[in-house]
């Protein structure tokens, strides 16, 4: 038998009744696989009803939800006028530019290239000098030495300052509370995510936590964000976890998203997929022993 037979054979006209049997098949068929996609989406894939609080093409001046305290609080010496009262989280685009979140990005890049975990997670740390390196951290100054001023430049540090303060101004107004009443605390670090398989614990950035449970210091948490969500990586969307919806944080490059510490705001940041993904978390603390200073050039 020759190929031509079996062509032939593939040519020959079905009756009109199949013909429509099938074309009925396949539109049913791709009615399902849409209403499929549908439910997924708005599923948010595997974990429930997801909104979003803010999505990636949107230039928000500022969005702020207010969400009743929790204890935890309370088993925290209070410092009136700074611990929280009011909670919640808010995003804001306007605070940063998307041009000062390229050159803080192109400061985490530098350092960051300098080491990088085996795992899909790595962090800088500017204020103890911590960099992920393999499966371990090494301290960047006492590595460096003072060759460290021909990695980073005073303007770098100039500028992660001044994105700082203005961070804790934004924070402060939101939360009612004077910036002076704020300290930077520890950790606050650059973090660069890919999709590398996990190798230690420090790399397993996706779990649910609480930051004041996860960090003890810490009041009021923000992020800046350097990346763009679907531009740069996919997954990686930050997740406030909830009972009913969970509210989604899309990162864009500039977006500065923030909140109070306790299990209010309960969260996660999705597994990313692909790309490479660039943060800063920027804590503050309300008690002045837990408060560090800013990295400088010396
Ligand atoms: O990078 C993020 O979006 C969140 C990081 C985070 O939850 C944390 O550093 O505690
Ligand atoms: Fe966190």
């Amino acid at each position: 038998r020759c190929l031509c037979f079996v062509l032939s054979t593939k040519s020959v006209q079905a009756p009109r009744e199949v013909q429509t049997k099938w074309l009925r098949t396949a539109v049913l068929g791709a009615c399902a696989v849409l209403a499929g996609l549908l439910l997924w989406s708005r599923l948010g894939g595997d974990d429930g009803i997801t909104e979003v609080l803010a999505h990636r093409s949107e230039i928000l001046p500022g969005r702020f939800i207010e969400v009743p305290c929790s204890e935890d609080y309370d088993s925290h010496r209070r410092f009136e006028g700074c611990s929280p009262r009011k909670c919640g989280r808010g995003v804001t685009d306007t605070v940063i530019s998307r041009d000062e979140a390229q050159r803080i990005r192109s400061i985490a890049e530098k350092g960051l290239s300098l080491g990088g975990s085996d795992g899909g997670a790595s962090i800088l740390d500017l204020h103890s000098g911590a960099l992920s390196v393999g499966k371990h951290f090494v301290n960047l100054y006492r590595y460096f030495g003072d060759k460290i001023q021909t990695v980073f430049s005073e303007e770098d540090f100039q500028l992660y300052r001044d994105v700082r303060q203005r961070v804790q101004l934004t924070v402060a107004r939101a939360f009612g509370i004077s910036a002076a009443a704020l300290h930077l605390t520890k950790p606050t670090f650059f973090s660069r995510i890919n999709s590398t398989q996990a190798r230690t614990a420090h790399d397993e950035y996706w779990h649910a936590h609480v930051d004041k449970v996860t960090y003890g210091s810490f009041d009021y948490t923000s992020l800046l964000y350097l990346s763009d969500y679907l531009d740069d990586f996919g997954g990686g969307r930050f997740v406030f976890v909830e009972e009913g919806a969970n509210k989604t944080v899309e990162p864009r490059a500039g977006r500065v998203s923030f909140f109070t510490s306790g299990s209010e705001n309960l969260h996660r940041v999705e597994k990313v997929h692909w790309g490479t993904r660039y943060a800063v978390t920027i804590a503050f603390t309300c008690n002045p022993d837990h408060g560090i200073a800013d990295p400088a050039f010396t």
